[in-house]
């Protein structure tokens, strides 16, 4: 059983460290969107339901910026056909270098400090290391791990295509909050595609929290633990994330992950 999280949101992942008030995201050129977002509340989302949507961060404009690097191969540092992996069925691609697409940059870096705020609320309540406060202080830690590859990437699906329940991990570095954040409209450009997690509970069978996110909307999600609080303390659930099967369409998402990759 579960016990109902409701009553963590008044004091956000508490743990005796006052929670505090979240950090700003200073006006960003092309992205109002980042400074209005409610963090507090985002947490609280998280901390309810494991998973948190966010508002529109991109118009349809910028989605289709990004959509339209895909398809400029310098870009990129790998490409990943996923049914030649077992993964799934479609394609995505890393970034080589995030920093030359300056919307990804922008979110990259702007949308950091503040999940490294819930994130560090996270790491006190378990007693663990604290992350920076900037996206450069973690990537140079990565880079001093032999982390150096970038990790944001685009996914692109087309009818039948899916990504099977997955982890990204990617070394001992691990930022444990990433967000994906969708580039189509679902029901116009698509249908099909939900963002499929699940959650794995120690004596209990799995539940599975299906987000159909707008066009726009980022949703943010940990990377490998959901922290419960249960009798005896906080536990981590395990949780996966994944793609529904695409019916018709294409589908792209542009996933953030925070550290870089070995
Ligand atoms: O296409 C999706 O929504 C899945 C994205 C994903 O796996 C990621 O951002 O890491
Ligand atoms: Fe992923």
């Amino acid at each position: 059983m579960i016990e109902p999280a409701a009553a963590d949101t008044g004091a956000l992942f508490n743990v005796g460290a006052p929670a505090g008030a979240p950090p700003r995201v200073p006006p960003t050129a092309g992205l109002p969107a980042l400074s209005e977002l409610d963090w507090t509340e985002l947490g609280a989302r998280l901390t309810e339901e494991g998973v948190a949507l966010t508002p529109p961060l991109l118009s349809r404009a910028q989605c289709q910026q990004i959509i339209a690097t895909f398809d400029e191969p310098g870009l990129f540092r790998s490409t990943v056909v996923m049914q030649r992996h077992g993964f799934g069925r479609g394609t995505y691609k890393y970034y080589a270098d995030p920093a030359a697409v300056p919307l990804v940059r922008s979110l990259r870096e702007r949308l950091y400090p503040p999940l490294a705020w819930l994130a560090n609320q996270w790491a006190a309540r378990w007693g663990e290391r604290a992350f920076p406060t900037r996206l450069d202080e973690l990537l140079a830690e990565c880079a001093a791990n032999g982390q150096t590859r970038a990790t944001p990437l685009l996914l692109r699906y087309g009818p039948g295509d899916y990504a099977g329940l997955h982890q990204d991990v990617y070394g001992d570095i691990v930022f444990p909050l990433q967000i994906a954040i969708m580039l189509n409209q679902p029901g116009e450009d698509f249908t099909g595609g939900e963002s499929v997690f699940v959650e794995q509970r120690p004596r209990a069978q799995s539940r599975a929290i299906v987000v159909t996110p707008r066009l726009g909307q980022g949703v943010i999600f940990p990377v490998r633990h959901r922290p419960v609080r249960g009798q005896g303390g906080v536990r981590r659930h395990p949780l996966r994330h994944g793609t529904s099967t695409v019916r018709s369409g294409q589908r792209t998402t542009l996933g953030l992950i925070f550290h870089n990759a070995r």
